[in-house]
């Protein structure tokens, strides 16, 4: 996992970067196994139904992270990046979020124009890309990116192989597509459907 640059963090315990969680797991190892067994416990479970839009992509999020953390499908309130790149400022991650959304609305939730797999994938890596320079949450934005996508893939007609996805490509794809380049994006989703 890419570990974030945050700024002070009341999340965390003091003096760490492990997040205040519902077990009062202290350690990042034993976090990570934490989240991941609950993860996979709650894909087995229906998902929350929904329109596709910003409320649902929360309620998504705290489907799958309600174990964890009080704050599971609520937007953060620090600051946070990785690498070099800082992600949306947490006072403006509602409008953005709403706008982002919108033109998702409009296009139909990419279900128009998009009667090839190249077509979704184009449209795919336009909408993770700005989702994920979003970032609406302090943790788990990469999953809930996935699952979002595999929807959308699945309401406009394909079925996203998750398992197909090369962590390695998938996230200098992932990073190059913060700078404006999707086409690696695109060729790694179309890979996938
Ligand atoms: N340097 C970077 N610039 C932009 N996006 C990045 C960078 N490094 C990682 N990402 C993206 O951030 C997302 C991961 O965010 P986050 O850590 O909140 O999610 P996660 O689900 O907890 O972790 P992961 O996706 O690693 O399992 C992924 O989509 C990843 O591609």
């Amino acid at each position: 996992m890419v570990r974030y640059n945050a700024t002070e963090d009341p999340l965390c315990y003091p003096g760490t970067q492990v997040l205040r969680n519902k077990s009062g797991i202290r350690t990042q190892d034993e976090l990570e196994q934490f989240e991941q067994l609950m993860f996979g416990s709650r894909a087995e479970e229906e998902l929350p139904s929904g329109k596709l839009d910003f409320e649902h992509y929360c309620a998504i999020h705290h489907h799958f992270f309600q174990d964890v953390y009080d704050w599971a499908g609520e937007i953060r309130t620090i600051r946070t990046g990785k690498g070099n790149n800082w992600f949306c400022y947490p006072e403006h991650i509602n409008r953005q979020a709403s706008d982002l959304f919108a033109q998702l609305a409009d296009k139909k939730h990419l279900t128009a124009d998009t009667g090839t797999k190249r077509k979704f994938a184009v449209e795919a890596a336009w909408f993770l890309s700005e989702v994920n320079a979003i970032h609406p949450f302090r943790e788990g934005n990469g999953r809930i990116q996935m699952v979002f996508l595999t929807m959308l893939a699945r309401n406009a007609g394909y079925d996203l192989i998750e398992e197909m996805v090369k962590p390695g490509p998938f996230l200098t794809a992932m990073i190059l597509s913060f700078t404006g380049d999707c086409g690696p994006l695109t060729d790694q989703i179309e890979g996938l459907l």
